[in-house]
């Protein structure tokens, strides 16, 4: 009996503009519109294969070489609404084979730790829904395909896209226009940059969804964060990323993730996402800032206190002066950068930085960051010849 596979990659997305808050739990629709950036995939990426065929018994996901769950309601929804579309598909043409009524394996891996923070759930739902609507072959455009993704995570939806990347909020009670879409491809502006500083890769505290729900039911200043402030902040971040005023976007970027902390500090009991680290990090990019006399650095947090550093390409040597200076104990430089290129950050630092600075640098900093990830700016889900299933069996290779 034949079985049918397709693999997907799909990317991490981290938000410029922070989602939290949901008017409807079940839907996961939002209180507010966001905005993100796509990640390149060649550091953190989810694979994801899919198999259907007649002969499958049931429905299975492994994650990362295990067996698991597929009974939460997020990811039934999903298969769903994919299977409802696939079978739209076939009452319209009945030479095609009836894959809505059969069972799926679905195997997947992350490239980096699940659950910590780095926007797993976004780039695992983005890449599980992306690769079944491959193997249904629907039509369906990547915005209509981003609401599904977003009823397994909010966030996923914007992963469907590359480059920069909306979430609208709309307003109506079925979710039908609450979608992601692009705001600027990646070509646009292809020098942006990010440097993660991986503070904790252990599995977080207060999972988002929760955390979420306990901000809108007890913070006073989530209220004007989601009436007065972020609506205006959405139409002036998408004329700086429209514009490229890395100035403007960066200072809305930090802006919008310390008015999305202190929401978190707001809530009763209050919720930690960042620690003593992160904040020394916040600190030191406001330091390089001032030192520079221009915004070459944006720094925002999720959901724990992981720190992604927003620049641009132009600024590398001047940005990496310092972190290099700080992090060079750190694992991830060899990888993406030359040892010219380290001496190079290393000079920097000696011969313009040094002299002129007028504040002590943390060295100890680093004994609390586990590693450093760089990455930038890059495209929407993937084809890929990889894949993580057998096509004899349609099992776990
Ligand atoms: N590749 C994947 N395929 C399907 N589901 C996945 C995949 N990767 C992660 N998930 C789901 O996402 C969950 C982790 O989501 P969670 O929101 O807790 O962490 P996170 O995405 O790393 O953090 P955050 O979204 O707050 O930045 C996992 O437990 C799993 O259910
Ligand atoms: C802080 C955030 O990263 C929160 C992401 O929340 P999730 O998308 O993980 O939440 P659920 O919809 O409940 O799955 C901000 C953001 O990505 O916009």
């Amino acid at each position: 009996m034949a079985i049918y596979t397709v693999s997907k990659t799909a990317p991490v997305n981290i938000a410029t503009l922070k989602y939290w808050g949901k008017r409807d739990k079940n839907l996961n629709l939002p209180t507010n519109s966001s905005i993100s950036v796509t990640l390149a995939q060649d550091d953190l990426r989810t694979l994801t294969s899919v198999a259907t065929s007649e002969t499958f018994s049931q429905d299975q996901l492994w994650l990362n070489g295990k067996l698991e769950s597929l009974e939460s309601e997020r990811t039934q929804q999903c298969l769903q609404d994919l299977r409802n579309l696939r079978s739209k598909l076939e009452a319209g043409d009945s030479s095609l084979p009836p894959m809505s009524k059969w069972n799926l394996h679905i195997v997947s891996e992350n490239n980096f730790p699940t659950a910590a923070g780095l926007a797993s759930s976004a780039a695992g739902f983005a890449a599980l829904v992306a690769a079944i609507a491959k193997l249904y072959e629907l039509p369906e455009s990547a915005s209509e395909i981003s609401k599904i993704a977003r009823k397994g995570s909010g966030s996923a939806c914007r992963s469907l896209f590359g480059g920069y990347v909306a979430w609208e909020m709309g307003s109506e009670a079925d979710g039908s226009d609450s979608k992601a879409v692009e705001v600027a491809s990646q070509s646009h502006w292809p020098d942006m940059k990010a440097a993660i500083l991986v503070v904790s890769a252990a599995k977080k505290d207060t999972p988002s969804t929760s955390g979420m729900q306990h901000t809108v039911a007890t913070s006073d200043l989530f209220q004007e964060r989601i009436r007065n402030v972020v609506p205006k902040r959405f139409e002036e971040m998408k004329q700086a990323i429209q514009s490229r005023d890395f100035a403007s976007f960066a200072e809305l970027t930090m802006r919008d993730s310390n008015s999305f902390h202190a929401t978190c500090l707001d809530s009763y009991p209050p919720i930690f996402y960042m620690n003593d680290t992160s904040r020394q990090i916040v600190k030191l990019c406001h330091q390089i800032n001032a030192f520079y006399k221009e915004t070459i650095v944006a720094y925002t947090f999720d959901a724990g206190p992981n720190a992604v550093l927003y620049y641009l390409e132009q600024n590398e040597t001047k940005l990496m002066a310092f972190i290099y200076q700080a992090f060079q104990r750190n694992s991830g430089w060899d990888s993406k950068f030359s040892a010219k290129d380290l001496a190079a950050f290393e000079e920097h630092f000696t011969f313009n930085v040094a002299p002129e600075m007028a504040f002590d640098l943390d060295l100890d900093m680093h004994k609390n960051v586990s590693r450093v990830i760089f990455t930038q700016v890059g495209p929407a889900p993937q084809d890929t010849a990889e894949c993580l299933i057998d096509t004899t069996t349609g099992n776990p290779k």
